[in-house]
């Protein structure tokens, strides 16, 4: 158990949930992710003859066999672990640009890409929460609070969501009831409401995975 202390559960409990100190990522690093991303998108809307699948194949195998050595547990990760890039180094998920940031509000720009296709232009219904989950948890686990996981996340899909170009999202922390805290957020194509969403964190007891 480390001594950071919540601000918001005045001093009281303390933050025993805390990644080991990460590795500094090498320069070039998010370009890498990027490039990643890059990759996702065109091989989801490739078509490729059978001699290009073969050389795409050997390529990402040989690129996948020369990293497998750098590997390290989840706590020295890199991917994932990048607050402050966007989409936090993880290709998984899709890049929210944060252009505010409090401890009660998140205001960001999302671009669903061909990756997170659903189908006639909108993004898969998955990719919706993915990133709303991802930016209500940054949210809520902001302001030095103890960690606190999903215990659901209720979305509203009112409009499709189009990929490949920019949307605007924002989230708003609710309130907070003991180790409950209860957020909310939209995603919107200019005037447009996408989709919003609320969502139940709980702080973990010590202990707690
Ligand atoms: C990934 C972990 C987070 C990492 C954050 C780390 C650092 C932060 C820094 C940067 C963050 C950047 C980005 C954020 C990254 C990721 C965010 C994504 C987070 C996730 O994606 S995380 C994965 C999905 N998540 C799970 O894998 C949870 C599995 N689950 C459990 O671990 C337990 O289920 C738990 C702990 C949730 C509760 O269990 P428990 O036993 O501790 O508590 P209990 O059940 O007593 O509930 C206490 C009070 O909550 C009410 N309550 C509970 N569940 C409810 C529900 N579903 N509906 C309505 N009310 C509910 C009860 O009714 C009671 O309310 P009351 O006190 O009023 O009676």
């Amino acid at each position: 158990m480390d001594g950071t202390v919540s601000a918001r559960s005045g001093g009281r409990r303390p933050n025993w949930w805390k990644p080991r100190e990460r590795p500094v990522p090498p320069a070039g690093y998010p370009e890498m992710i990027e490039a990643m991303r890059l990759l996702q998108d065109r091989i989801t809307a490739a078509v490729p003859d059978a001699a290009m699948v073969a050389e795409v194949t050997r390529g990402l195998t040989a690129i996948a066999d020369r990293l497998e050595p750098t590997a390290r547990d989840e706590w020295s990760q890199l991917a994932g672990s990048l607050r402050e890039v966007p989409g936090r180094g993880s290709a998984l998920l899709p890049v929210v640009e944060i252009l505010s940031e409090n401890e009660t509000t998140l205001r960001g720009r999302v671009r669903f890409s061909r990756f997170h296709l659903g189908g006639n232009g909108a993004a898969h219904g998955g990719t919706i929460p993915l990133m709303f989950d991802d930016i209500l948890g940054r949210l809520a686990n902001s302001g030095g609070r103890p960690v606190a996981r999903t215990a659901y996340l209720h979305v509203n899909y009112r409009s499709i969501t189009p990929i490949d170009r920019d949307l605007r999202v924002e989230i708003r922390f609710d309130r907070e009831e003991g180790r409950k805290r209860l957020l909310r957020g939209e995603l919107r194509d200019g005037d447009v409401l996408c989709a919003d969403c609320e969502g139940l964190f709980v702080e973990l007891r010590p202990g707690q995975p």
